[in-house]
């Protein structure tokens, strides 16, 4: 689904921060990615968005060698790409309920089709009673449940999630990575970026573990 061939990135004129990086993200697989602070687990996210170009190396995304895609192509690319941000970009004029609903309206989906599917969702990561709130009354925990709800309401077939249990006690991490897991089961990729050691001893999961620019993998 997406592969890295020798992927190095270097920010500006500084040195190389991730080098030789070489994988694959299978269609439906499950993987944590994980190392220290600063080991370079967001960079390696975003180009795995295609929001930040490799400084070397290859990117292929859906058969696509990323270097050679049109700006123009990328928003289709990037709708089958489920995101959580650590800064959680929730649009403060909308409401829970709306920006959840978002991925579908911007596909141009009747909001009869969608409604039931946007509302349980909602209420499965607990925030039935803030459904109608703007992001900016909800604490850093909601807002994160909300971002998480908007990036899998069009079930991806990849979902991106940088730390996404950072702001969550640990029975709410337990349920969320349940929520991941039953995504991946119905066919999405799933990458979960995380410092969380007791959130990955819970699942036998592939582990890319970022360490001195390079990557080791433990399948
Ligand atoms: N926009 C940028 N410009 C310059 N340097 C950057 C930029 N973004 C990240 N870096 C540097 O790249 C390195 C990797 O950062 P990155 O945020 O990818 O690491 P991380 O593993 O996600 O860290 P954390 O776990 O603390 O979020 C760090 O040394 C960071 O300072």
């Amino acid at each position: 689904m997406i592969r890295f061939e020798n992927v190095g990135l270097r920010y500006d004129m500084g040195p190389e921060i991730l080098r030789d990086l070489t994988f694959e993200i299978r269609n439906q697989s499950f993987q944590f990615l994980t190392g220290p602070s600063g080991a370079g687990k967001t960079s390696l996210l975003r180009m795995l968005f295609l929001a930040l170009k490799p400084t070397r190396g290859l990117i292929t995304i859906l058969g696509r060698d990323a270097s050679t895609l049109k700006r123009t192509e990328l928003p289709a690319i990037r709708r089958r790409i489920g995101v959580v941000f650590q800064d959680f970009r929730l649009l403060d004029h909308l409401t829970t309920y709306e920006n959840v609903a978002l991925p579908l309206r911007v596909r141009g989906r009747e909001e009869d089709s969608y409604r039931r599917d946007v509302v349980d969702l909602i209420k499965w990561v607990g925030l039935g009673e803030r459904m109608d709130a703007s992001p900016v009354v909800l604490s850093g925990g909601e807002k994160q449940r909300a971002a998480i709800a908007r990036a899998l309401i069009d079930q991806p077939d990849i979902l991106l999630a940088d730390e996404p249990t950072g702001n969550v006690d640990p029975p709410l991490a337990r349920r969320l990575l349940r929520l991941f897991m039953e995504l991946n089961r119905t066919g999405t990729a799933v990458v979960i970026a995380t410092h969380d050691l007791a959130l990955m001893d819970q699942v036998e999961a592939r582990r890319l573990v970022l360490g001195n620019g390079r990557l080791e993998i433990y399948d």
